[in-house]
């Protein structure tokens, strides 16, 4: 047990679905201290982060839409450890959320998806230059990260594979994050999947769902009722073999979270993946 003091965090994306998950997760660790918590949303401005989320108690901490002004307020606090800030906005906000950050030489944790190759890229030279910790984790839940070790096994084997990711219906990219990341996992070995057998036509366009790396096929479902999902199905003359995983809660993020709020200080560069620092 040592006397190191919390480790102070801002959760950006407050008042969301994974941001009030998030307050939750953070307030209950003790080695963590939630010093803001940001949301540009108008009608939660001043709103206590802890009664949002829905805790017994107020946390006594506002919600607040002044980013920059909250990461120098933390950045200025010399006498504690490094922040760090957790950021589940929007993909139009992120890369700006994170340079930012970065800039103040607060360590991002992001969830947020739909961020383009070239932005990942950036950032991580970003991070480099800063010598700071920074991890990009398309998705938290240890179940996925599980499917796609198999996913990958099952590559070696198949030459047939089809992505199907299922989502609520206010999710704003698709494909998904995971889904991107679980193909580029299986392209990785530079093996082609999907050889065409007959010259396809598509009658109505996107039929055939979007073509990601090595010829894999993603497809997206967008419906009220789901939270997240994702199918990886590969095929062969005489056999499926189907990989699935269902999120029935959010909670199931939050130890991938607190873990990835630990881990990003001990690092000087952009990392990718929560299955690089289990
Ligand atoms: N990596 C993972 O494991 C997971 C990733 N995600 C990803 O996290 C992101 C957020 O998801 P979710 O919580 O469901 O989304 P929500 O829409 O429920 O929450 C996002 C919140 O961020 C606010 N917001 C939007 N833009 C900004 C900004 N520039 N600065 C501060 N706050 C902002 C929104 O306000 P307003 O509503 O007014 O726009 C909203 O309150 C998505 O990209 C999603 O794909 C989700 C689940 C798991
Ligand atoms: O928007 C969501 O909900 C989710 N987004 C992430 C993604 O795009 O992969 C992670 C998870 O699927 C939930």
């Amino acid at each position: 047990m040592t006397n190191q003091a919390p480790i102070p965090v801002i959760i950006n994306g407050a008042a969301g679905k994974m941001g009030r998950e998030v307050i939750k997760a953070v307030s209950q660790a003790p080695d963590l201290n939630l010093m803001g918590a940001i949301d540009t949303s108008p009608e939660h401005q001043g709103k206590d982060a802890g009664e949002l989320a829905g805790l017994s108690e107020p946390l006594e901490v506002p919600i607040t839409n002044q980013l920059e002004p909250m990461l120098g307020y933390v950045a200025g606090e010399r006498q504690l450890p490094p922040g760090v800030i957790v950021d589940f906005t929007h993909p139009d906000s992120v890369y700006d959320n994170v340079r930012s950050a970065i800039a103040y030489g607060i360590r991002p944790v992001v969830g947020t998806t739909g961020l383009s190759p070239e932005q990942i890229q950036d950032l991580a030279d970003f991070a480099e230059k800063a010598s700071t910790g920074c991890l990009i984790i398309p998705n938290f839940s240890i179940g996925m990260v599980l499917l796609q070790q198999a996913a990958v096994t099952a590559s070696q084997y198949f030459d047939h594979v089809e992505i199907i990711e299922l989502h609520h219906n206010q999710k704003a990219d698709a494909p998904s994050g995971t889904a991107i990341q679980t193909a580029q996992l299986l392209a990785e070995f530079g093996k082609t999947f999907n050889p065409p057998l007959v010259e396809e036509t598509e009658k109505l366009a996107g039929a055939r769902g979007s073509l990601a790396d090595e010829g894999i096929r993603i497809h997206s479902v967008r419906l009220p009722g789901l939270i997240a999902h994702q199918e990886v199905i590969f095929g062969a003359p005489g056999q499926i073999y189907t990989l699935r995983h269902d999120t029935s809660d959010r909670s199931c993020y939050m130890p991938g979270v607190l873990l990835a709020i630990r881990k990003v200080l001990q690092l000087k560069s952009l990392v990718y993946g929560l299955e690089k620092i289990l």
